[in-house]
């Protein structure tokens, strides 16, 4: 490598000293050479070179890289350097680019769907203005699609579009954009494989194109929990770099029909009832979550039913940590056979967390340690309580404290589970042995379920699979390991924001 060559101070907190500069090769985005100006625009802040020095060093290149900032965001950062001699800074920019064009995880070529309708109706304005650009200066090139109406993407993804020309499809919009990405990339693998999605218990074959997200959203929380920030630029340069984080994916059936796949959440009685009261209100924006959460926080409906759950995995016995979260006495032999457990009972919430779930809103998430890619989901029972119980539940969510740690709430990590709602349950009556519903109470509870006028709780919920609705209460689901792959990296540690020095390339 050439020797001669003085780097202009920068405030980039990883200069070890005025005359050494470190990035790695693989977090820089772009190099081209500039001129030798004694003005240079560094870290975007024009900083001046004495007359002497730019005599002596007339030659010049800019290396844009990835500099860290506060809370999980990355910044493109131009360091300009300075050469005496010509051929040396062409030597500099042509072994930087051979270095670039050797790392094969970058994608060139990507499919971009804009949802102009998600968030706050910004996704058209934040592509153009934050991440084309940075595109463009990565010598990435795009097909640009702006959805015309819901599901717009998934059916292209489904049928029309040649996979083979693209590196990776990316979603501008929030949570249900990405939703439809994931839809239309599964279906069509396991189409173009042979696999018959509505069988519960196929094996899904994993997509082998990444999926990059621009959050453009109401709650972003895919981004959050897997980048660490719902912020465009972020994203825009975790996809230039090329990064891969796998992620688990939930299947929905209802009895042998497929509904949904899961990323996120997916939730029932509060969440549910959330999201069906919001989204009469999406007119509102991102609020609207805020309004119906209150409502239905103080609305207090649960619901009774079965969950019946499992953490085997294909006849294996699961032997991962679901130490780490308590256990309940509910355990039972049922009629799945001695490795499901049974919980029945009155249910204010029941919540599946593939991911986390962070979110503004709740920045540790509804389920903090649960994994991307172990292929399992964390299943959160909350069992009808006071209100003021509920409340305390909900506000450890924003706070450090354990939501788990209350004596209504149980968790468990399971690779599958089932949910019957009560008035599913045909024998549910015979065994309690109580008589309690007979058929004239079951009229009854159908009238209430038809008439909610009638002020009694409602006799179902709806699920929200990461946002969506779904008209069938009674599911089953099973976790599919590592199914598709992000441009992410999961959460940084603090530690690389601190000292980067070690991993150094020029
Ligand atoms: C007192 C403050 C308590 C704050 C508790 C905050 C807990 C927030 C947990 C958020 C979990 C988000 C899970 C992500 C799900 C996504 O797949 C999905 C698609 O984007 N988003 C939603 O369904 C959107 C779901 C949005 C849910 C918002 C719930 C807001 C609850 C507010 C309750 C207030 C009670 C106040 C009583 C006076
Ligand atoms: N052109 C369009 N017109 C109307 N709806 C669309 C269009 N394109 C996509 N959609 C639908 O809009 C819905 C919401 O979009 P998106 O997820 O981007 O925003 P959001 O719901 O505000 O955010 P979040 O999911 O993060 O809460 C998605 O379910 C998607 O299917
Ligand atoms: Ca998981």
């Amino acid at each position: 490598m050439p020797d001669k060559i003085l780097p202009r101070e920068s405030a980039q907190p990883r200069t070890k000293s005025s005359s050494s500069y470190c990035v790695p090769v693989s977090e820089i985005i772009t190099v081209r050479e500039t001129e030798a100006d004694s003005r240079t625009k560094d870290n975007g802040r024009w900083q001046k070179m004495s007359q002497k020095a730019t005599e002596a060093y007339p030659y010049a290149f800019t290396v844009s890289c990835v500099k860290r900032a506060r809370q999980h965001h990355w910044r493109c950062n131009d360091v300009t350097f300075h050469c005496a001699d010509g051929t040396v800074c062409q030597q500099w920019v042509q072994t930087i680019r051979d270095q670039l064009s050797a790392l094969t995880r970058r994608p060139k070529h990507l499919l971009v769907y804009i949802n102009p309708y998600g968030g706050k109706q910004q996704g058209k304005r934040i592509y153009e203005e934050k991440v084309a650009p940075l595109f463009s200066r990565a010598s990435i090139s795009t097909n640009v699609i702006v959805t015309e109406h819901a599901n717009h993407a998934r059916d292209h993804l489904k049928t029309d579009v040649d996979l083979k020309k693209y590196d990776g499809v990316v979603c501008v919009g929030g949570d249900g954009m990405f939703s439809e990405i994931v839809h239309g990339l599964i279906s069509r693998t396991q189409r173009d494989s042979g696999v018959e999605q509505n069988h519960a218990e196929e094996k899904l074959v994993p997509c082998g194109i990444r999926i990059g997200i621009i959050p453009a959203g109401s709650t972003d929380c895919i981004c959050y929990a897997t980048v660490g920030i719902n912020d465009p630029v972020t994203s825009a340069l975790h996809i230039i770099v090329g990064d891969s984080q796998p992620l688990d994916v939930c299947s929905v059936h209802h009895n042998n029909t497929f509904l949904k796949y899961s990323v996120s959440l997916l939730g029932y009685g509060f969440y549910g009832d959330v999201l069906t009261d919001s989204e009469r209100k999406r007119w509102m924006g991102p609020v609207r979550y805020d309004f119906s959460g209150v409502k239905m926080f103080l609305t207090h409906n649960y619901y009774e039913g079965t969950v019946c759950s499992t953490c085997q995995h294909s006849g294996q016995l699961y032997s991962g940590d679901s130490q780490d979260f308590q256990m309940d006495d509910n355990i039972s032999s049922s009629e799945y056979g001695s490795d499901w457990r049974m919980i029945r009972g009155k249910f204010l919430a029941i919540n599946a967390a593939s991911m986390s779930c962070a979110c503004p809103r709740s920045p540790k998430g509804l389920s903090p340690a649960a994994h991307l890619a172990d292929g399992t989901t964390d299943l959160i029972i909350v069992r009808k309580c006071s209100r003021i119980n509920f409340l305390r539940h909900l506000l450890r969510h924003t706070s450090k404290d354990d939501q788990f740690d209350l004596s209504f709430v149980e968790v468990h990590r399971v690779r599958k589970f089932h949910f019957t709602p009560r008035y599913c349950e045909s024998d549910w009556d015979l065994r309690q042995g109580s008589g309690e519903a007979g058929p004239g109470k079951r009229l009854f509870r159908r009238i209430c379920r038809d008439h909610p006028a009638c002020g009694c709780t409602p006799a179902h919920s709806n699920w929200n699979c990461d946002g969506e609705i779904l008209p069938h209460a009674n599911i089953q689901v099973g976790v599919h390991c590592q199914l598709i792959q992000l441009f992410a990296r999961g959460i940084e540690e603090a530690s690389v924001f601190e000292d980067l020095g070690s991993h150094s390339a020029m």
